[in-house]
């Protein structure tokens, strides 16, 4: 009988490095990352957190190793094409249409998937029931990062990609986050998320990318300094 190896890993970087602006901002990545995975990556302002999403994405593409997904490298224009109808993405940019309602924002959003039926609980879900028919002009910081949740439960694919998920959030807004990435975990999705803020997700890999430029000086050392001279 043949002795079957651990099955791949959804996703793989293999030895990743990613170049912006002719600066290096990731430097030989390994990470993989299988059915109801989390990584979270940590790491100062500049450090490459969003980047690694946006290599993640197919916004940019890796200067050296290969992103994997299923074993196929995801820059092969066939693969990728396939491969970005599993993400969803999570930026710090809400693309919310302020005119719509609130819950045509989340509609429009499943019509383009060719889905229907989940908005409405989706909307629910996050606190915004009773606002689901208002003007999404209307919402406030935290509610627009709630309506951004709402859409990306509404579309549920499998791997969700979270740009700073809980800023603006609200301490039950956190914790419906963590809810319904445990929920998304559990069904076997996976996610992958920057933050900032303490996001508690079981089991999580935790990624700190390294700073990109020295420590800043702080106060005692300029004090530290003027001693000197
Ligand atoms: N559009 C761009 N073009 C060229 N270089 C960029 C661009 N955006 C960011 N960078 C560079 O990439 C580096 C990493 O930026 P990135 O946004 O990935 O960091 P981050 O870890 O997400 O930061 P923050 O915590 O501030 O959100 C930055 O220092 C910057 O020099």
């Amino acid at each position: 009988m043949p002795v079957r190896g651990p099955p791949l890993p959804r996703l793989l970087l293999d030895n990743v490095s990613c170049m912006r602006n002719a600066q290096i901002i990731l430097r030989h990545v390994n990470v993989s990352i299988h059915d109801g995975g989390a990584l979270v990556l940590t790491g100062t302002n500049g450090s490459g957190k969003t980047t690694f999403l946006r290599m993640m994405a197919g916004f940019c593409r890796p200067t050296a190793g290969q992103i994997l997904w299923n074993g196929h490298d995801v820059s092969d224009s066939g693969v990728y094409h396939q491969y970005r109808l599993q993400l969803n993405w999570l930026s710090l940019k809400h693309a919310i249409t302020d005119k719509l309602t609130v819950l045509e924002n989340v509609q429009w959003f499943e019509l383009l998937e060719s889905k229907m039926g989940k908005s409405l609980p989706a909307v629910e879900l996050m606190g915004l029931g009773r606002l689901a028919n208002e003007k999404a002009r209307m919402l406030s910081m935290g509610q627009r990062k709630r309506l951004q949740l709402a859409r990306l439960i509404a579309i549920d694919r499998p791997i969700w990609l979270l740009d700073e998920p809980s800023i603006a959030l609200d301490s039950d807004g956190v914790k419906l986050l963590e809810y319904i990435i445990a929920e998304h975990r559990k069904r076997g999705g996976i996610v992958i998320v920057a933050t900032h803020l303490p996001i508690e997700i079981e089991d999580a890999m935790v990624l700190r990318l390294p700073p990109r430029f020295p420590r800043r000086m702080t106060l005692s050392d300029m004090l530290d300094r003027a001693d000197m001279s």
